[in-house]
């Protein structure tokens, strides 16, 4: 049921500023993507684009092969959550989706079933103005879901979501996602992807990062470090060095422990052995994806707290 959301040499300039620079990917069906990078990075101009609300300076975004507006009845076709805070507050939330059903083709009983999707029903008859930013973005969801659509983009979703809230999300585009459609989340966390996403899209000033698995996104993270603890830290931290491995001291006096890079656990448990040095503790720390992303996209951070 889902479409292919391919990205091609996508580029936006605005005066000096290149926001988005030659961007090319594939968003499948059938599995949640999450689209990743620093505040800045061009996230939000990206699925603009894709959703026709901005042209592109060069290159194309297409939804199953085709431009975006050349499909009618937009919503039907992509349902998208851009931003949450920007629907009409004097409207309460059931009239705001009946105005966009009625002008999209769409049966007037979809609104009250998103409605209950969204856990929004006892809401219905207020005014959106006095909604919290977690219940925005609940409408904001009911509104994507409203046609029914094989391809689904929400920017930034989670914002303003309670824990209960979040999980609840995490299930949606998982189930959304199970049942075939195209399902594609922008974030600027990384923590946010990992229990949701199965791909990433990464990006940073504009540029692609990487586009792979969260799995093999996350083996990318050079940092992979052994934690070592022995009464002979020096001794060892002489011989892993030889070997050609960095080692920090790590943990306090008395329980010093060296976190060893450069060499798996198996070596340096056999350097030990054969010079003598007992080891209290030999564990693999695997890099997570957190640390990955902040690796590969230091670079692009446009905003960097503190001096530069
Ligand atoms: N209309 C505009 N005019 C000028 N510059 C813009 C415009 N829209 C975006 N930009 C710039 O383009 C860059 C990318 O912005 P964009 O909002 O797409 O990033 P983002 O990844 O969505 O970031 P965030 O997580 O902060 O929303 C930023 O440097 C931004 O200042």
């Amino acid at each position: 049921m889902g479409a292919v959301i391919e990205v091609s040499e996508l580029t936006k300039r605005y005066g000096g500023k290149t926001a988005v620079d030659h961007l090319s990917f594939t968003v499948r069906p059938g599995q949640v993507t999450g689209f990743l990078g620093p505040n800045g990075a061009g996230k939000s101009t990206t699925l603009r684009m894709i959703l026709g609300l901005d042209a592109p300076t060069t290159g194309a975004a297409t939804v199953n092969g085709v431009p975006f507006h050349h499909h009618p009845r937009g919503l039907r076709h992509v349902g998208a959550l851009l931003d949450a805070g920007q629907v009409h507050g004097g409207r309460s939330a059931a009239a705001h989706l009946s105005a966009l059903a009625r002008s999209n083709g769409i049966p007037r009983r979809r609104v009250d079933e998103v409605l209950q999707e969204v856990g929004l029903a006892e809401v219905a008859k207020r005014r959106i103005g006095g909604f919290s930013l977690g219940m925005k973005q609940r409408l904001g969801i009911a509104t994507a879901l409203l046609g029914d659509p094989p391809v689904l983009m929400f920017d930034e979703p989670v914002n303003g979501m309670d824990p209960e809230g979040v999980l609840w999300v995490r299930r949606l585009f998982r189930r959304l996602a199970a049942e075939g459609r195209t399902v594609f989340l922008s974030s600027h966390l990384m923590s946010e992807m990992e229990n949701t996403a199965d791909q990433l899209v990464v990006i940073g000033r504009g540029r692609l990062i990487a586009a792979e698995s969260v799995r093999d996104f996350a083996a990318r993270g050079t940092r992979s470090s052994v934690v070592v603890g022995t009464p002979q830290a020096a001794e060892l931290a002489a011989v892993l060095t030889a070997a050609g491995a960095s080692v920090e001291p790590e943990g306090s006096a008395g329980a010093e422990k060296l976190a060893v890079t450069g060499l798996p656990a198996d070596r340096i448990g056999a350097l030990a052995f054969a010079n003598g040095v007992r080891l209290d503790e030999l564990t693999t720390r695997t890099a997570s994806l957190e640390a990955a992303f902040m690796e590969l996209t230091a670079d692009s951070v446009e905003y960097l707290a503190g001096p530069r």
